[in-house]
């Protein structure tokens, strides 16, 4: 049947109850709720395939772990295995002091007294009783009136008291009582208070006490769900203010809620339901349950920790959480669901990865300066908190731009590229995405990198490759550098050398051919170079290595280029410190000053920054070279 042209000849609207003084649009959270995870028990009643025992003590120690000191672990009256489970927790010593297991029950005298065998014995128990309450429910289900419905809830109410005394006392369990009016939502919200008042006064009214050692007692939960979601959440939140202002002994009463996502509203009825005087959640952790789910804890948690609340439970292991739901669910995880999908603190488009990149970096000056605040473009929390690494933050496809590149290259291989060698490098990794449709991996992006500038093992050598040079000063007879790249021959000079120069690099050219008030020609280099696989040593003379360089593949290799544009940095810190050069070389038919017209872009890394700076120039003539012919001038 196609959908329907009225839908309102089907579908009656959500009637909400009338409630001007409603208080919670005002309200901001100042604290974490209580939580409560019923992923062993809503979780596992929605399932194709329960989880074994095995599973369930699995995910059963998980919650531990992440911090929950209230867990629903089955209904016992259910099934053998769902009893066992109770016995198990006890039997292996699983449960830790200071948490709470909480068994679900109909309200029916058998299963309320099979559920009592399963957990005697176990220290902490909250006994879950729930009839529904709604008007269809009564109708439909129970055929009950509102006075039967009352009398079920009350009866069995009376029977939990009894064998909670009754347990208490020959077990030394404490026990606590939750009551659900299954169906709140679309109960008439006088008629569930009326309910649960009277739950309360025969639960609060019993003769001996309930708590293991005869002393405490605690307060009663009333556990409001929508158990299926049917109305937006404002009016969800106003549901649960009004039974919240209105139910009387108020302090004696733990509010929770136990809201579904059939709306897809799940996390947004719960916020609201907390803001409208509610005091607990009860959900699982990302989000299985009944049709569309339970509300989902991770969202809610994350929710509260983005706004600088602790939310007593702990996501930092974000993998191990989701490895141990979809092992035991069977379920997967949407690579879009909040905080945990494996796409959510990714971005592929060019102008995110920009905004990101720029955050990124700003975030880390703020940092380094004591401003430890968050504020990334994008990204609502960091995604370390939850143990992502910043490599899957930026992932590149042909919606990706130069920023988002370099991210990648700068987080792989600490090269910190300069923003016109970064628009040059997003050129050649665009037409490969562009030719494969495909995303490109941090591999690809790095392997592309290091073919196109010659960086990295002999793999990526282009046609001219730099074996080894000396400089002389020619003002004096001594060599003022020898090297051999990555292999100087004085490494603790050479790291000296780096850190030094580095430092100084604001304020002083690197290269003396680009200052022309020193006087001409004082440097002459002489360099071994691969060229074409053949060895030939080459010579020039310059005002310093990279212009003495140049020379000598003008004067020795007929390559005339000159150097438009110079930055480096440090790479690493201490002893293992290298120096990053890059440089945009450019031919004379370039005008150094019309920056649209490209020259050729080249990077080397070293540990020592002459030798950094001359395999930069080598890189940058392997491109501008390419496949042409090379002219020997000393051949003609
Ligand atoms: C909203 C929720 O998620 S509630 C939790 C739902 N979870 C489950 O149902 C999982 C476990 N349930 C089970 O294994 C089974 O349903 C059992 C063992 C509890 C009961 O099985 P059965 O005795 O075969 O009954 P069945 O499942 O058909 O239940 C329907 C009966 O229970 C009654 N019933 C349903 N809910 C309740 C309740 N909360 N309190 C009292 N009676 C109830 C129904 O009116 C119906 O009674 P009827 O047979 O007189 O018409
Ligand atoms: C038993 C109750 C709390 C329930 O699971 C629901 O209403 O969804």
């Amino acid at each position: 049947m196609p959908m329907l042209a009225e839908p309102s000849k089907r579908y009656k609207p959500f009637q909400p109850v009338p409630f001007p003084n409603r208080t919670w649009p005002d309200k901001t959270h100042k604290k974490a709720p209580i939580w409560l995870s019923t992923d062993l028990r809503d979780g596992n009643q929605s399932l194709a395939n329960p989880m074994t025992n095995e599973q369930k003590l699995r995910f059963f120690r998980h919650l531990v772990q992440i911090g929950f000191k209230e867990i629903e672990v089955s209904y016992p009256a259910a099934s053998d295995s769902d009893f066992a489970f109770c016995q198990d927790l006890q039997h292996k010593n699983e449960v830790p002091d200071d948490v709470w297991i909480q068994v679900l029950t109909p309200a029916r005298a058998d299963l309320i007294k099979r559920t009592f065998e399963a957990v005697a014995g176990l220290k902490h128990v909250i006994i879950h009783m729930y009839n529904a309450t709604s008007c269809l429910f009564r109708e439909v289900v129970f055929n009950n009136d509102q006075a039967e419905t009352i009398k079920l809830a009350v009866e069995h109410t009376k029977l939990v008291r009894e064998l909670a005394e009754q347990y208490a006392a020959s077990h030394g369990t404490s026990f606590r009582f939750e009551y659900s009016p299954e169906t709140f939502s679309q109960t008439e919200t006088p008629y569930a208070v009326e309910v649960c008042e009277n739950v309360k006064k025969t639960w609060l009214g019993g003769s001996k006490s309930v708590w293991g050692d005869g002393r405490h007692e605690e307060r009663i939960i009333f556990n409001l769900p929508a158990t299926v979601e049917v109305s937006t959440p404002n009016c969800f939140a106003d549901q649960v203010e009004i039974f919240c202002s209105t139910i009387s002994e108020r302090e004696k009463c733990i509010i929770s809620l136990h809201t579904h996502n059939d709306r897809g509203c799940a996390v947004a009825a719960a916020e609201l339901g907390i803001l409208a005087g509610a005091d607990r959640i009860e959900g699982t952790v990302l989000g299985n349950g009944e049709r569309t789910g339970n509300v989902d804890l991770v969202t809610l948690g994350l929710n509260w920790y983005s706004q600088g609340i602790p939310p007593n439970l702990d996501f930092s292991d974000m993998f191990s959480i989701i490895d141990t739901v979809t092992e035991c669910t069977g379920l997967p995880v949407h690579p879009r669901h909040p905080y945990a999908g494996e796409l959510v603190f990714t971005a592929f488009s060019g102008s995110h990865q920009d905004a990101i990149k720029k955050g990124l970096e700003a975030q880390s000056r703020r940092d380094a300066a004591g401003d430890k605040f968050w504020s990334v473009p994008y990204l609502p929390i960091d995604p370390a908190d939850v143990g992502c690494t910043y490599e899957a933050v930026i992932r590149v496809n042909s919606q990706s731009g130069k920023g988002g590149i370099a991210y990648i290259v700068k987080s792989a291989l600490a090269l910190d590229l300069p923003r016109r060698m970064q628009i040059s490098f997003y050129k050649i990794v665009q037409e490969k995405s562009e030719q494969t449709g495909k995303e490109m991996t941090s591999k690809d992006i790095t392997t592309a990198f290091r073919h196109a500038y010659h960086l990295g093992g002999s793999i990526y050598d282009g046609r001219l490759v730099l074996r080894s040079f000396v400089t002389v000063d020619t003002r004096s007879t001594l060599p003022s550098a020898v090297g051999t790249p990555e292999m100087s021959p004085d490494r603790s000079r050479s790291h000296s050398r780096v850190a030094s120069l580095t430092g100084a690099i604001a304020e002083q050219s690197p290269d003396r051919s680009v200052d022309s008030n020193l006087p001409a020609s004082n440097k002459r280099l002489t360099a071994k170079i691969l060229v074409d696989g053949k060895l030939r040593e080459l010579s020039g003379e310059g005002n310093g290595p990279l212009s003495s360089l140049l020379d000598a593949l003008q004067g020795d290799l007929g390559i005339t280029l000159s150097i438009r544009e110079y930055t480096e940095h440090a790479v690493g810190l201490g002893s293992d410190v290298k120096a990053a050069t890059y440089v945009e070389l450019i031919p004379p038919s370039v005008d150094p000053k019309d920056k649209t017209r490209g020259g050729y872009w080249g990077v080397g890394v070293d540990a020592d920054i002459t030798a950094s700076g001359l395999k930069a120039i080598i890189s940058a003539a392997n491109g501008f070279l390419g496949q042409q012919a090379i002219q020997f001038p000393d051949s003609a």
